[in-house]
């Protein structure tokens, strides 16, 4: 089986960016060893800090940034991070030819209870004539990403990479510590039967969103005619990566629950990256009105609605919201 690193020569990544790439998953591979320790590596439960969105810190939240922002940091290529956990960009080497946002851990309600959880990536090129550190660095759109990928740690470790020319899913191979190629071409289907969304904020969806669900339940009987299964892992990582073994339709609407977050995942590091994977694989990704790809980031921690996975379900789905 092919090494990472043949790939990504063969796919023609410039070597730089290759080196980033390793960096980022040199720091996944301590973070997979970790996670796989658990209680005995002393990883589990929550910090007493909150981060910039309000939400308690679990210990690997801290963890797996550190790792990955200290790494990242020693690289010569890279002018600046952003991360879930920071409230700021982090400048990096004012002469770095790429720019990194992640969330480090994603789903970190599944942390205690031995669920999916991974870290997501993106890589941007720096903007020439701004300070490394300056706020502008990251308002670029989806569309400009060189990289994106995440890194699930489930019962393997796996690694979804695309540099824009397909989708292709690795898997570590514990023994040797490499990641190798398991799937070159990851494609999604273009129709489905299968949904995921957290239902448990039906009441505080809009209107177009209710009606969808609506006929989506009413199955063979409705005017869907066909029957769907739901699937929800509450770890974005988990039902993306479902959703591109498989196909299916993810969905984090926007909804009325709480004025300060009309949505709940961040356009930057989780929403940007999946969409680019779903792609090219030959899925769609939307807000419900627009390619999430052709979005610009306003703000580092921005919020977006999102609808991703098989194409034919997110035209059929995004048509409600027209
Ligand atoms: O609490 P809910 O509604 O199940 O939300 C689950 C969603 O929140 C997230 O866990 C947010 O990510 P973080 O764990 O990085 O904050 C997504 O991965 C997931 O899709
Ligand atoms: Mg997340
Ligand atoms: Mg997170």
């Amino acid at each position: 089986m092919q090494r990472l690193i043949y790939t990504l020569k063969q796919d023609q990544v410039d070597l730089d960016l290759i080196m980033v790439i390793r960096t980022v998953l040199a720091s996944c591979k301590e973070i997979a060893f970790r996670v796989g320790q658990g209680a005995l590596g002393d990883v589990l439960g929550s910090t007493l800090d909150e981060n910039i969105q309000g939400e308690t810190q679990k210990k690997l939240d801290v963890i797996a940034n550190q790792l990955i922002k200290n790494m990242l940091l020693t690289e010569s290529n890279v002018a600046a991070i952003a991360s879930e956990e920071e409230d700021d960009i982090v400048a990096g080497n004012a002469n770095g030819k790429y720019i990194i946002a992640f969330d480090p851990l994603d789903g970190s309600s599944n942390i205690d209870i031995n669920g999916q959880i991974g870290t997501i990536f993106t890589i941007f090129p720096a903007v020439e004539g701004l300070a490394q550190d300056d706020p502008r660095q990251f308002q670029q759109k989806g569309r400009n990403q060189l990289a994106a990928g995440y890194v699930l740690y489930g019962p393997s470790t796996m690694l979804m990479l695309t540099t824009g020319k397909g989708t292709r899913c690795f898997t570590l191979d514990k023994t040797h510590g490499g990641f190798l190629l398991t799937d070159e071409q990851v494609s999604v289907p273009a129709e489905t039967q299968e949904f995921s969304i957290n239902m448990a904020n039906a009441r505080f969806w809009y209107e177009p969103t209710s009606r969808y669900i609506d006929d989506l339940l009413l199955g063979e009987t409705g005017v869907r005619k066909k029957r769907f299964n739901m699937r929800w892992n509450a770890a974005m990582v988990g039902d993306i990566h479902r959703v591109l073994s498989r196909g299916g339709i993810f969905m984090y609407p926007s909804d009325n629950r709480d004025p300060n977050k009309p949505a709940k995942l961040r356009l930057l590091y989780e929403a940007y990256p999946m969409a680019m994977l779903v792609e090219n694989a030959g899925g769609r990704a939307s807000n419900g009105t627009a390619d999430i790809l052709d979005l610009e980031l306003e703000t580092l921690h921005q919020r977006v609605p999102v609808i991703m996975g098989s194409s034919k379900e997110v035209e059929i789905s995004t048509s409600y919201y027209t």
